[in-house]
This record gives C-alpha cells, structure tokens and sequence, in this order.
C-alpha cells in the first residue's frame, strides 16, 4: 500500500515536467507511459542530450530564456561575396505558425521577391524528427495535399527541419528552429535569424526586388526603429512567450505586467501617428504586427495573456488591420496553421491539443488609419 502510494506522488511529481509531458506527443503515448514498459522508456529518455521544445529553455527560476540562433552569415549586394545576392539561388524554409519565419515571408512580399526568393512552409504542428529518439519539430509533408499551405522539402526531400540543420553542419547541436535561409549552391543554411535575415531582404537583393524603392530600415529612422524594436521585442514579441512559457508564478506576473505596460506605450503613440516609428511603413510595424495578430486568437488563451484583449484597444486594433490590408501581407498570415501549431504543440501548456473556437477576428474590415496623413 505504501509502496503504490509512493509510486502514484511519484508518476504525478513527473507528469507536472515539461520536458517528460512534451516527449509524449500522441494521445496513445501518454496511455502508454501508464505502463511499466512505458515508465522504464521514460528514465531512458532522460538521457537524451537535447532539449526537445523551446518550453524546455528554462532558467532554474521557471523563466523562460530564448537561446541565440547560430548560422549568421550575411547574404551581400557585394557579388564578390561568400553569398552574394543572385536570383534563384536562396530559399526560405518557413512555418506559417511561426512569428518569426512570418516576418521574413513579410518582407519576401514587400520587397517583391517572390521570383527571386522560392519558399517552402512545414506542416503545422510539430511531429517527431526521428525513430531513433524523441525530439518534436518541424515535419515537411509527404504530399502538397496533405496540408494546405504546406509543401514536401523541394530541395533535399528532407523530412524535418533538423535534417536541414544536419545536412548543413553534421554535428550541429541547437535547436532546429525557422525561419532557415538556404543556399542551393552551396547546400547550406546562411542564416537563421529573423531579426538579420530581413535586413538582407530589405536591401541587399535591390538589383533584383520588384519594390526596390522601398526601404524598411531607412537611414534616417534607424535609431528610432533600433529603439523601438529593442523594447518591443522584450516585452512584447518576446513576452508573450515569456508569459506563456513561465513555470512559476513570479516569472509570469513580471512578464505579463511588461507585456501590457509595453501594449499601452503602443496604443498612446498610436494614437497619435499612423505606425510606430512616425506616418511611414517601417520594419518595427512588421516586427510589432506578427505577435498582434496572433494576440486574440492564441496568445491571450494558450499563453494567458488576457489582462485585455487586443480588439479592446482601438488604435492598436485598427492599426493591426491597417498593416494586415497592405497589399501582400495576408497572404503571410495562415490562421489555420497558426490555432493548429500552438494548441496542438505544446502539451505542457495544453494537453489535449483541443484548439478554441474563437475569436474569427476578421481583419479585412473596414479601420481608421486613414485619418493619419502620410
Ligand atoms: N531568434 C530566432 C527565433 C526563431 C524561433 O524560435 N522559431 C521557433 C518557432 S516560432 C522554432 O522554430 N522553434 C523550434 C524549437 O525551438 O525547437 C529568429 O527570430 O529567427
């Protein structure tokens, strides 16, 4: 009796542990796990070197740390580069869910790229990578028709994501994040960090954009935008993750009271000017406008981000439907892949994988922006 007692605090005590939750991605795995075969795999895989989610990046105190992205190299108008801007050469491996890779297919749009860049978008929710151990990632369908949006790896017939970072670097041992950058000539991975790889979208490719003209990042703003992106990223890019991803009560109170201090600087300077940094597009809108629309839909159920709903802010709401109507730019935003990959991808935050209902915001309606001038 005391023995069963024992072992029942001690399933329950490894049941509240991500990284074990995590592991166990189809509903027949957990029933599995109940099992004294399943309860021996579960010390097993406690020796797998890697961690399996970005939920398992956590500091000792329960906050949530996002780990440095490490292929950094710069695609250059400069043809006698390593990796000069050509057309053709590069692709874009992307997920739609996936806020980040978001803003690079923003850019991709904008600048008219869509000839010169090709792009690829994973399945959904994230699958295991491999028989041979437990990590959940990014999977490539076997068909275009098994998921809309998402297509086979064109390229290397690759299966996941992680077979792209261990094609381009063997012993590669970070995480197995998108957006990716590949070179077809080279057979490698560029660069996996949003933040770098619009700039070298915004300017670097200016021979062959559509929208040359365009500038993101122009000269004159780039210490507002710098300062902008810097707390708007911490807070509130960053910051719903940390919110959602916190493990202990403390590390989510700071985070959320950051986020909406950080929602309710936006909302007063847009109040005043039509986008962030003035009455011009910049690269802060692009940055700011992927985590708002996945505010009402995701971020304030899945990641308890609900001290106020986006839609109750009128100048942030109307401005996130005005950045959503620019030409090009709905075309970046999969709802569907969205609900599906966070509800379905965290089981350490939602078990069931059951998606909401709601809310079926509709952000091609009519907004006021237009009575900024620009
Ligand atoms: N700093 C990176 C972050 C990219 C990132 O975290 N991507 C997430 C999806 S939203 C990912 O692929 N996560 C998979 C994992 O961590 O295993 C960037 O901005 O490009």
């Amino acid at each position: 009796m005391t023995l069963l007692l024992f072992g029942s605090i001690a399933v329950r005590r490894l049941c509240q542990r991500d990284t074990f939750y995590s592991s166990l991605s189809a509903p027949g795995a957990r029933n599995f796990f109940f099992s004294s075969i399943g309860f021996r795999s579960y010390f097993a895989k406690q020796t797998l070197p890697m961690s399996r989610v970005a939920l398992d990046d956590m500091t000792q105190t329960g906050a949530f740390i996002r780990v440095p992205s490490s292929f950094r190299n710069f695609i250059s108008k400069d043809q006698s580069s390593q990796f000069p801007a050509e057309s053709g050469r590069y692709h874009l491996y992307v997920s739609y869910a996936c806020p980040w890779a978001s803003r690079c297919l923003a850019f991709l749009r904008l600048k008219g790229l869509d000839k010169a860049i090709s792009y690829t978008a994973t399945k959904s929710v994230s699958e295991r990578t491999k028989e041979t151990d437990e990590h959940l990632g990014w999977v490539f369908p076997d068909s275009s028709t098994e998921e809309s949006g998402a297509n086979p790896d064109p390229l290397n017939g690759a299966r996941s994501i992680r077979e792209l970072y261990e094609l381009a670097s063997p012993n590669y041992s970070g995480r197995f994040t998108v957006p990716v950058l590949w070179d077809k000539k080279l057979k490698t991975i560029v660069n996996n960090e949003s933040s770098e790889i619009i700039r070298m979208l915004n300017k670097e490719f200016d021979e062959i954009a559509e929208n040359a003209d365009l500038d993101l990042y122009p000269p004159h703003l780039q210490s507002v935008i710098d300062e902008v992106n810097e707390w708007v990223y911490d807070a509130i890019n960053n910051g719903v993750y940390k919110c959602g991803f916190a493990k202990i009560q403390s590390a989510y109170d700071e985070a959320v009271v950051k986020l909406f201090d950080a929602l309710d600087k936006c909302e007063e300077i847009l109040s005043k000017q039509r986008y962030i940094c003035g009455n011009v597009l910049t690269e802060a809108d692009i940055r700011l406008f992927v985590t708002l629309i996945r505010f009402d839909e995701v971020y304030t159920v899945h990641f308890k981000c609900n001290k106020r709903l986006l839609r109750e802010y009128p100048n942030l709401f109307n401005y996130t439907k005005d950045v959503y109507q620019i030409p090009g730019i709905s075309s970046t935003v999969n709802m569907d892949h969205i609900k599906k990959h966070y509800y379905g991808s965290h089981p350490g935050i939602n078990p069931s994988g059951v998606v909401p209902i709601g809310s079926n915001i509709d952000y091609s309606a009519p907004h006021d922006r237009d009575r900024f001038h620009n």
